[in-house]
């Protein structure tokens, strides 16, 4: 793996950080520029990298990773314009257009727009990739490479598709642990201790995900042999249908995709 500038070290970039490590990069390997004090030092602590507080004193690796806000990121780019030769820009931002970061960047082209969630943390994520057709195979691998080793990777060849792997792989971590949270609270409810709950609630999800994953059946078909005719299970999908959870899904998906559009639409308008 090549060495690796990150610029904001958040939630998303100490994911991926830390997968990185467990992958076998070396924590010198790594730089990050935060200007946030606490999360810097967290940032050492917890994974020995070397960090900055402005730009200013960063190397610039020749492999770029973007992971402030969207919002930061106009300003992010414009200081960054004038240091950027060859390097491998990989934005992570949510809804921002590769035209318009390379505008930002002062007509920078050597960019991949990627689209992780934070089970990268444990080198179980999923990212979505997109590069425009001008940008080279081996940026595209070295993009790759990034994220594949905190996780899976799919590519998408029409850069609105980002809005949908946004919507349900970006956000999608949130909706499962409201999913878990909202299952060990009706344990509760139901007498179960808290820690009891919690451990049902988390090694479901786990199993679920790893059986789907790991027998290859469809997940229909899956939760058909869960549902006994007459049973506990056909009563609890049918008060889930009622409540309109599934259609509440698709709600959550529309919405994200949405603003992930918007998003771009709002900061794309700034020169
Ligand atoms: N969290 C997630 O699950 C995912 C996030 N993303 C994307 O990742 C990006 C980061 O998100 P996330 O990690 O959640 O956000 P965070 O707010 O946790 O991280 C961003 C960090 O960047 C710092 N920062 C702000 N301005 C600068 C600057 N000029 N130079 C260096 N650091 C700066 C912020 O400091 P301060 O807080 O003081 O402003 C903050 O610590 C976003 O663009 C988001 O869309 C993508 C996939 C999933
Ligand atoms: O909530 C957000 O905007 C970011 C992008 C996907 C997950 N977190």
């Amino acid at each position: 793996m090549h060495k690796v500038s990150f610029i904001g070290g958040g939630n998303m970039a100490a994911a991926i950080i830390g997968g990185l490590i467990a992958s076998g990069t070396q924590p010198t390997d790594i730089e990050v520029v935060e200007v946030n004090a606490d999360a810097r030092a967290q940032l050492s602590a917890r994974f020995g990298v070397v960090t900055h507080t402005d730009l200013s004193q960063a190397r610039l690796h020749p492999l770029l990773v973007l992971a402030v806000k969207p919002q930061s990121l106009p300003e992010v780019a414009a200081a960054l314009a004038t240091r950027l030769a060859g390097h491998l820009v990989v934005s992570i931002a949510a809804g921002i257009r590769v035209a318009d970061l390379a505008r930002w960047l002062g007509g920078h082209a050597r960019i991949v727009r990627t689209m992780p969630n934070t089970p990268a943390l444990v080198r179980a994520g999923i990212s979505g990739l997109y590069a425009s057709p001008g940008v080279d195979a081996d940026a595209r691998s070295q993009a790759e490479a990034i994220l594949r080793a905190v996780g899976g990777v799919v590519w998408v060849d029409d850069e609105t598709r980002l809005d949908a792997v946004t919507a349900v792989s970006g956000s999608g971590p949130a909706y499962v642990f409201y999913f878990i949270e909202s299952l060990e609270a009706a344990g509760v409810a139901q007498g179960l201790p808290a820690e009891t709950a919690r451990q049902l609630a988390l090694q479901t999800f786990f199993g679920a995900a790893k059986l789907a994953l790991e027998s290859g059946e469809e997940p229909a078909v899956l939760r058909q042999r869960v549902t006994s005719k007459g049973g506990t299970t056909e009563r609890g999908l049918a008060a889930l249908d009622a409540a309109g959870v599934r259609a509440g899904i698709g709600q959550a998906v529309e919405a994200a995709s949405r603003r992930s559009a918007e998003l771009g639409d709002e900061l794309g308008r700034l020169a």
